[in-house]
């Protein structure tokens, strides 16, 4: 088989549907994952007549341990391995305290250890192969203290951004290209899985928003170019700007005054 292999999370929707695109319109075979398996038949089919690649489809959910394991058994089976990795599986799990401990847990799994799992499976082989690709999707809640009510959300965020230049600090010599990509406001299902839709776009001008294929567009460029952190958009890296100039006590004043407006509590 000639052509590389991305396999891309939470590629059901938004920017995971983007990245799973761009990947494609590169020339990469695209192995997608997410639990709604129609929206991932869906994508395959349109992906494939559009860009004439392979496509495979392995839905799963990745609150379950077992699920990082399987996922790559299956494209073993395929005869594939992973050449790029995007971790995008994500969503808000909710207040700290307001929610059942089983449901931030679950977040944990998603949103952290089976990125971690994915990413130390595949990347041996990558090393080997002198090539390899990871986007970890975090957010721009991750270079800020989250809001009261966002707690693990940002938390997640954070780690993945170290981690992703610890990795890109450790893997670049050997062609293995490692970015955290930390949009904004992003037009996707997010906002509706959380219930914050209403109260988020009444408190945010649109010149805030941008699309999901953008938004992959710039985590694309960045992996591609070695760019261990990219925030996309004029008004997202000025605010990750500002927040790296701010005095720590100046972000937690701001948080706690502006933080309540973009959450659902
Ligand atoms: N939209 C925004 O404003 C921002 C989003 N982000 C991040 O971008 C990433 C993508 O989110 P976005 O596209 O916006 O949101 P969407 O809700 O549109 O997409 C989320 C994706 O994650 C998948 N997913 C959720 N839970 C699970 C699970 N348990 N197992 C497997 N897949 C799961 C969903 O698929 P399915 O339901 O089919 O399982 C879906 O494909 C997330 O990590 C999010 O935190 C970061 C900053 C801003
Ligand atoms: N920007 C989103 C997440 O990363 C949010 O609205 O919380």
């Amino acid at each position: 088989m000639d052509r590389k292999l991305a396999l891309v999370t939470g590629a059901s929707a938004g920017i995971g549907a983007a990245f799973a695109r761009i990947f494609a319109s590169h020339g990469y075979d695209v192995a997608l994952t997410a639990r709604r398996s129609d929206r991932l038949e869906r994508l395959a089919e349109d992906i494939r007549l559009r860009h004439g690649v392979e496509t495979l489809v392995l839905p799963a959910d990745l609150a379950r341990p077992e699920a990082p394991g399987e996922i790559l058994a299956g494209l073993e089976a395929h005869g594939r391995a992973v050449d790029a990795l995007v971790n995008n599986a994500g969503y808000s799990p909710g207040g700290f305290t307001e929610t059942a401990w089983e449901e931030q847990q679950a977040a944990l799994q998603v949103m952290l250890v089976s990125v971690c799992e994915l990413t130390h499976r595949v990347l041996p082989r990558m090393v080997e192969e002198r090539f390899g690709r990871i986007v970890n999707v975090a957010s721009l809640a991750g270079l800020l203290p989250g809001a009261a009510g966002n707690t693990l959300y940002a938390a997640t965020k954070s780690f993945l951004i170290r981690f992703s230049q610890s990795l890109h600090l450790e893997n670049q010599a050997h062609g293995v290209h490692v970015s955290a990509l930390c949009p904004g406001f992003t037009y996707s299902e997010f906002h509706d899985v959380s219930g914050a839709r209403e109260r988020v776009t009444a408190a945010t001008p649109e010149w805030l928003w941008q699309g999901a294929d953008e938004v992959a567009a710039v985590g694309y460029e960045a992996v591609e170019a070695g760019r261990a952190l990219a925030v996309p958009g004029a008004p997202n890296k000025a605010i990750a700007a500002a927040v790296r100039l701010m005095p720590e006590e100046w972000t937690l004043s701001l948080v706690a005054n502006q933080g309540g407006r973009f959450r659902k509590l």
